[in-house]
């Protein structure tokens, strides 16, 4: 008897008429030494950086650290192995910097944008190759070429140019690596399977080689969907999506010690607290602001894993539950009430847990159906359509999550969010600001990573000086840890301390006259 993984394969083989064993493949003794030596190599590479890897029976590898590191120290810098920008018919960027402004197309492909001829000329050993390759596709097949997709032709021409030594390799930067990377193949549903072999089938039809094994591309894209990371700008932006494989290493918490960051396209995980020697490096590869529920199965759904942080262990335990409730759950009828709704064993509604005021369903149901078709109705960018009718829009929707949702909630919170950023684009920074000083205590509880860019935008608004000092100054302080103070948002965001500092100061002195 088949078992299903097998019948999944043998269709997926049916598929993609190839059944040979992947390139990779070796006996079990041959598989343990290509194992071992990688290891080996890899550690030596880490020893003088402080860090070694170790398997955890529960985790896999596990980046671990071998001497201390303090709140804002640089723990690993990467480059990456491959990266792609998101570009879209509505926004295109640098394929090198992953800047946005004067790009020209490869006049090659057409498909690939350069903001200067040194960015060009950086790309050029692998894009020559995937220019070729690209420009033998139809026009309109090659504009439907994805970022994942590019994202697996480049990593397999940069394979092939280490192989041939026309570029580099060394010990962080190989593919023996990616080959390292967990897939989770026997977890992946068979929708996903069939969908990841129809995308190794186009990258083998892009590239034209005889020997690539539709079998490992399928199971790098697997790989890519549990070690790749979104590249972001320092606001937190998404810009990209890179391979780091030595920062893929790192793994999950909810609580973590460090955070990872991008400086241009370079991957930089610095410590957020003290961290001892023999302590594990531990980063966070979600929105850390959900409930226990929902982060448990954001990690399960994409990483295939039940975490087991100091936050997720207190799962079902009060405060848990009363976090959760206050982030997810439905709010006490009494205004002045901070207790969460629990549902009625007799199915009539929910009653407070704190004063024990009871909500019916119907009154539940009832926001949640206006709210559902107000949300329905809300555009999904508001550059298709006018600002004041999304302000209008989001502005009754802000007051239905009120009425149902406690004051730290995270649909409230991201409702907010939006409205913050068109009164920005608008330019109307009163009442931008306000919708900053709400945000701001919802950040503290749930994040502290997005609070930084809040603070700033606080902290920047109208003539407010001495306030905006205040709001720059713990802006700083907590982007130094996350952010180092090198990039020039950084700088920028110091320059406008000094300046802030400046005003005030000169404020005070023409009062005192
Ligand atoms: C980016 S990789 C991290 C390195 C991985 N441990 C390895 O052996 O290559 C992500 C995978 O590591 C494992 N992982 C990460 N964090 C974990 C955690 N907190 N508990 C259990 N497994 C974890 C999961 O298998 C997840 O899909």
């Amino acid at each position: 008897m088949q078992n299903r993984q097998t019948r999944i394969y043998l269709k997926i083989n049916h598929l993609l008429y190839q059944t040979s064993p992947p390139v990779t493949a070796f006996g079990g003794e041959e598989q343990a030494k290509h194992r071992t030596v990688l290891m080996e190599e890899l550690q030596r590479a880490l020893e003088n950086r402080g860090l070694t890897v170790s398997n955890l029976p529960d985790k896999g590898r596990s980046l671990f650290t071998t001497r201390d590191f303090s709140p804002g120290e640089v723990i690993i810098l990467q480059e990456p192995y491959v990266c792609v920008p998101n570009n879209s018919p509505a926004e295109s960027r640098c394929d090198a910097c992953f800047q946005s402004s004067n790009l020209k197309k490869c006049s090659a492909c057409q498909v690939v944008y350069y903001c200067c001829s040194s960015c060009q000329k950086f790309e050029w050993k692998l894009h020559r190759l995937e220019c070729e390759a690209l420009s033998k596709l139809q026009k309109e097949r090659r504009m439907a070429v994805t970022p994942s997709i590019r994202l697996m032709i480049k990593l397999y021409l940069r394979t092939k140019l280490q192989a041939e030594k026309i570029i580099p390799s060394s010990a962080v930067d190989n593919y023996k690596l990616v080959e390292a990377l967990v897939a989770h193949m026997s977890e992946i549903d068979e929708k996903q399977l069939v969908l990841y072999a129809q995308m190794a089938n186009l990258v083998s039809l892009i590239l034209q080689w005889p020997d690539i094994n539709i079998k490992e591309t399928a199971e790098n894209f697997s790989k890519l969907a549990c070690n790749a990371h979104t590249i972001c700008d320092s606001e937190l932006r998404p810009l990209g999506t890179g391979l780091y494989p030595v920062v893929s290493i790192i793994n999950h918490s909810c609580l973590p010690n460090s955070v990872l960051l991008f400086e241009g396209r370079s991957a930089v995980v610095r410590a957020v607290q003290y961290i001892p020697k023999g302590a594990e490096v531990l980063i966070s590869y979600i929105e850390t602001s959900g409930s226990t529920m929902t982060r448990q199965k954001a990690l399960k759904e994409q990483y295939h894993f039940t975490c087991t942080c100091p936050r997720c262990i207190k799962v079902g335990q009060y405060d848990d539950i009363q976090e959760s409730a206050s982030l997810e759950g439905y709010r006490c009828k009494d205004k002045g009430c901070s207790g969460f709704l629990i549902r009625q064993f007799d199915g009539d509604g929910f009653m407070c847990q704190q004063c024990g005021l009871v909500r019916s369903k119907e009154e539940i149901r009832k926001i949640a159906s206006e709210l559902k078709s107000l949300s329905d109705k809300a555009p999904l960018s508001t550059s298709s359509c006018d600002y004041q009718e999304a302000i209008s829009g989001l502005k009754a929707i802000e007051t239905l999550q009120k009425k149902l949702y406690h004051p730290v909630s995270i649909s409230l919170m991201q409702t907010r969010e939006k409205l913050l950023k068109i009164l920005m684009e608008l330019e109307d920074w009163n009442a931008a600001l306000a919708y900053c000083r709400l945000t701001i205590p919802e950040y503290i509880l749930v994040v502290i990573l997005c609070l930084d860019c809040n603070i700033i935008h606080a902290g920047s608004s109208n003539g407010d000086t001495e306030n905006a000092v205040k709001s720059l100054t713990k802006a700083v302080d907590i982007l130094r840890i996350t952010h180092g103070t090198s990039t020039p948002f950084m700088k920028d965001l110091l320059m406008r301390l000094e300046e802030a500092r400046a005003e005030a100061s000169y404020k005070l002195s023409s009062e005192d006259e």
